[in-house]
């Protein structure tokens, strides 16, 4: 690595003209046949980079020392944190496997990074004078990479990074003495508010200078009561404070060539270094891996929006050729790329859950929480109810367990974070833009065959499947730092998980048939039909009767009906008892409709007299109440019409010949409706039989 800036050892070069160390339409050919015209620009230069510890940055840094080796120096502005030199912290940054294949081609890259000491959000950057000296005198290129990404940061903060220290590079920039380009790494999102997004800078929802000088005396709490109605159609302050960063780099580029580069939804590599580089846990990665080890099991997302990924070696390479083009070209304006798949290659969100979920299924994450399977659902109830039973319940259950084993209970807090998360992300996977991407076409255009190979953005190549699997499987390698060789047990451990869930479902499935369905006939009469139909084809055709045999023993496995079919409600309550004995009569009928549903209170009885003869009219009112109730098909408003009913059913238990004996049975029957006290009350119920 080089020494740092403050060392005073930078090492030496000869200052060109910008203007004349561009290459000429003539050179652009001849370095085309040659070779690679943009990293031929790059040779001899000294770039610098903000942000070059962070997820874009890293990967800039080591495409541009693997693909220009002739480049001269990197100054890296890196600011001190959790105690560590920014010296330390490239040190750490270079070990990561994403320099593994620059490593072995250039062992020495090292030398040619130089870290800076800077503190973005500090006046003047927090840069010695000594260092501002030798980077105005040096710096050819400039790649502002560093931001703030999160979404709930405070506006101020938000304010002070993505704006402010954008404003105090531009005027770094300004005094730069060779500067051939300056290229601002914005968002894709920075005008969501809009639904069609040119390659233009919009118009500010506020003059940003204006809202710098005003937040400057408001307090913190100020700031957070009015921040909704600042950002206003912005959905949070990330988005919002790019969309103004814009505009500061519009107003301050001043002289400077300057291009803005606007991706959309970064995601691990497509190619280089490797398939599937990815450090960090933003936006998709972390929505990825949360379903990979079953945590998550919904989200709001739209399954035809557009899923706008890109991949980050696609951004880097066209953030490098539009360096080159911004300093050869020196567009008049400042030049916007749209850096979007969705207009060229689209691909949906609920494409990318499939591919997401069979990945996984494939090749599973390790120590799971549950199987991977999640579903994306555009309804705000659906997936209120799915957060509900898929994440809270089992998180409660979860905890319980930990609880009881005496550890301390963490699922809750871990899903709480998830729905944060997950409900920040939202709003991106729930609707989609359309981005004018004729920009990033035009500079393809531009490029020679060798660099359209070398600094490849032609998405139309991009084969989504095989890029979401190598996605996943890159949040495993280099997220989750988990050995490929562990799939085996993985697999293992989801198998063991698909076991513990049937169980579970079995056990539930007979506690809710027990408590809630075997006692309640209307509860059956719903349910009967959605309940599962486990005989074959053939079965089905072969005998009516088979059918529902197995809607009576689910969990345990086929009864004897289904080896011997039965043809008689009597051999069928023979199979049902073997299995589970319980409250004859109610079974009787339950297994009779199953079989030969019976309409008439006739078919009824008979049934009912097969299993217990009955010998009161009260008992073969309740019968004839669970058939055709009374109250309910034909309401009773007298008791005339109770024992008219009564009556029928009377006869036909013990018909009766005489009239004597009809006027005690509906005397008896008229007793049981209401009974009468009186003597007039009696000989008014004679007088009505
Ligand atoms: C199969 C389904 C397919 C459908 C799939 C749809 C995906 C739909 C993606 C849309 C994506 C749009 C992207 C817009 C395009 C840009 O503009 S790109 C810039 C993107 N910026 C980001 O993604 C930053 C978002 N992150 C944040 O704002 C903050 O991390 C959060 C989410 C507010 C959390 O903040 P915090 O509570 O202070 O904690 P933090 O330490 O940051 O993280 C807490 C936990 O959340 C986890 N986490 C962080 N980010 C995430 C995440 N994205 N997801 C899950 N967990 C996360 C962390 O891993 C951490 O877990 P633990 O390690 O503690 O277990
Ligand atoms: N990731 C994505 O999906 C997308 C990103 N972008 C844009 O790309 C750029 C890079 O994003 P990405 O790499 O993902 O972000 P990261 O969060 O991974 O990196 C941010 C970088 O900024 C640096 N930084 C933050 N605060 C300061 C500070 N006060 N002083 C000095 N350096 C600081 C960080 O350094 P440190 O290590 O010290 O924290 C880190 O190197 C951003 O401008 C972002 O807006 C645009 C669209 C999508």
């Amino acid at each position: 690595m080089g020494r740092r800036l403050r060392d005073g050892n930078v090492a030496s070069h000869t200052p060109q003209n910008p203007r004349t160390n561009s290459c000429s339409r003539w050179e652009l050919g001849v370095c085309a046949a040659v070779m690679a015209c943009v990293s031929e620009f790059y040779a001899g230069k000294c770039v610098l980079i903000t942000g070059a510890t962070g997820f874009m940055g890293k990967v800039l840094v080591e495409k541009l020392l693997r693909s220009c080796p002739e480049v001269k120096a990197l100054y890296l502005l890196i600011r001190t944190k959790q105690g560590q030199s920014s010296q330390q912290r490239i040190h750490t940054t270079l070990q990561s496997k994403l320099f593994d294949r620059l490593r072995e081609e250039n062992p020495d890259f090292h030398k040619k990074i130089i870290p800076v000491s800077s503190e973005l959000t500090q006046p003047g950057l927090a840069l010695s004078d000594e260092d501002v000296q030798t980077l105005t005198q040096n710096v050819h290129i400039i790649f502002h990479c560093a931001a703030t990404i999160r979404f709930d940061e405070p506006l101020k903060h938000a304010l002070q990074l993505n704006v402010i220290a954008t404003q105090q590079l531009l005027s770094l920039a300004q005094q730069m003495q060779q500067l051939h380009a300056f290229i601002h790494i914005s968002t894709a999102y920075a005008n969501c508010n809009r639904h069609h997004i040119d390659e233009v800078i919009y118009p500010p929802p506020v003059e940003p200078g204006k809202l710098i000088h005003s937040l400057e005396w408001m307090d913190d709490a100020i700031i957070r009561d009015i921040t909704p109605r600042l950002i206003g159609d912005w959905p949070n302050t990330y988005t919002y404070t790019k969309a103004l960063a814009e505009c500061v780099v519009q107003q301050e580029s001043g002289k400077l060539n300057v291009g803005i580069i606007r991706p959309s939804i970064v995601g691990a590599s497509w190619q280089e270094p490797f398939p599937g580089w990815i450090d960090n846990f933003n936006g998709p990665s972390g929505v990825f891996i949360a379903a990979g080890k079953g945590i998550l099991r919904t989200m709001r997302a739209s399954n035809d929006a557009v899923a706008d990924l890109i991949p980050v070696d696609v951004v880097i390479n066209l953030t490098l050729a539009a360096g080159w083009y911004t300093a050869v070209h020196r567009p008049k304006s400042v030049l916007v790329y749209n850096c979007t798949t969705g207009g060229i290659n689209p691909f949906h969100w609920g494409e990318i859950e499939h591919h997401v979920m069979s990945t996984f299924k494939r090749n599973p994450l390790e120590q799971a929480f549950r199987r991977p399977n999640a579903n994306i659902t555009s309804n705000y109830l659906i997936n209120q109810y799915w957060i509900l039973v898929s994440h809270k319940f089992p998180a409660l259950l979860y905890d319980l367990f930990l609880r009881l084993s005496g550890q301390k209970p963490q699922m809750m807090r871990i899903f709480n974070r998830l729905h944060k998360a997950i409900g920040l992300l939202e709003y991106f996977s729930s609707q989609d833009w359309e981005w004018n991407s004729d920009n990033m076409n035009m500079l393809m255009n531009q490029l020679s065959t060798e660099d359209r190979k070398m600094f490849n953005f032609d998405v139309r190549q991009l084969n989504w499947p095989e890029y979401i699997e190598n996605y996943c499987i890159g949040t495993k390698k280099y997220v989750l730092n988990e050995d490929m060789a562990d799939i085996p047990a993985a697999r293992q451990h989801l198998r063991k998980l698909r076991n513990i869930r049937y169980t579970f479902n079995t056990v539930l499935l007979v506690f809710i048939w027990r408590v809630f369905i075997a006692r309640s006939q209307m509860a059956r009469n719903i349910c009967d039909p959605l309940l599962p139909d486990l005989t074959t084809d053939t079965q089905k055709l072969e005998y009516p009767y088979q059918q529902n045999t197995a809607i009576y023993c689910p969990c345990l496995g086929p009864a004897p009906a289904h080896q011997a079919p039965c043809t008689t409600v009597y051999g069928r309550m023979t199979v049902y008892d073997r299995v589970w004995p319980y409250d004859r009569v109610r079974q009787c009928m339950a297994v009779y409709d199953s079989v030969w549903p019976c309409t008439t209170v006739y078919g009824r009885m008979a049934v009912y007299d097969s299993v217990r003869p009955c010998t009161t009219v009260y008992g073969r009112m309740t019968v004839y109440d669970s058939v055709r109730p009374c109250m309910a098909v034909r309401p009773c408003t007298t008791p005339y019409d109770r024992v008219r009913q009564c009556m029928a059913v009377y006869d036909s238990v013990r018909p009766c010949t005489t009239v004597y004996g009809r006027v005690r049975q509906c005397t008896a029957v008229y007793d049981s409706v209401r009974p009468c006290t009186t003597v007039y009350g009696r000989v008014r119920q004679r007088m009505a039989v």
